[in-house]
């Protein structure tokens, strides 16, 4: 089989029929598109867009995608947030390598971007960022930090702050780890979903999937 090894020695699948054959081996592997498995969740994908810390366009598509097991636990939780009139905002699920490579390579702070010598969560299409918005009003909830905001104030047990912003917060982190997901201590928007070991660190981009 064609697997790619990256200059950092790690074993990547970057191609598109190892994948499918990975998949039609275990359908879990499957990277699944959120919005098309979860119709109401809102999508704000900053990568495919110049307004991310990177200030350039990362991904060709707005679309975030995820493994099969972790698309499941995230209808659980869009519906669970939606009987208390919040809802899942998503910035990104499934991140090809060669994106974590770049992140790396021009982050100004590396505490909050994956070494690439080890891979991303988002590689292998186990970890999520997001928010949550409120449903009457469509807006979002406020927050510690704008999305990847490289600050003190976005680790996910930061204390310095206002009373309801810690509740939003906490909803949030809260809610994720009762469902099979870990918080990031860094990042109160980063959730990697728990079992991400048995999946692989892939590159393969969007427009492929
Ligand atoms: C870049 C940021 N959104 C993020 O996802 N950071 C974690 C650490 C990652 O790169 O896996
Ligand atoms: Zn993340």
């Amino acid at each position: 089989q064609k697997n790619a090894q990256s200059k950092y020695g790690l074993k990547i699948v970057d191609d598109f029929e190892v994948y499918k054959a990975d998949v039609a081996q275990n359908p879990n592997f499957e990277l699944v598109d959120i919005k098309k498995a979860i119709p109401s969740v809102v999508l704000d994908i900053r990568y495919a867009t110049k307004n991310n810390f990177m200030k350039q366009v990362m991904y060709k598509q707005a679309r975030a995608f995820a493994r099969k097991p972790v698309v499941e636990k995230l209808k659980l939780i869009q519906a669970e947030l939606k009987k208390k009139g919040y809802g899942l905002k998503i910035y990104d699920g499934y991140r090809p390598y060669a994106v974590t490579v770049s992140f790396y390579e021009k982050a100004s702070d590396k505490n909050f971007v994956a070494n690439p010598a080890k891979g991303s969560k988002h590689n292998r299409g186990c970890a999520v960022d997001l928010s949550i918005i409120d449903l009457k009003t469509g807006k979002d909830v406020p927050m510690p930090t704008p999305y990847d905001s490289f600050e003190a104030a976005a680790a996910a047990h930061y204390t310095n702050l206002p009373p309801q912003i810690i509740k939003n917060r906490d909803l949030l982190i809260n809610t994720m780890q009762a469902n099979g997901f870990k918080v990031i201590y860094n990042e109160w928007w980063h959730f990697d979903f728990i079992g991400w070991q048995d999946y692989p660190l892939m590159d393969i981009p969007f427009e492929k999937l």
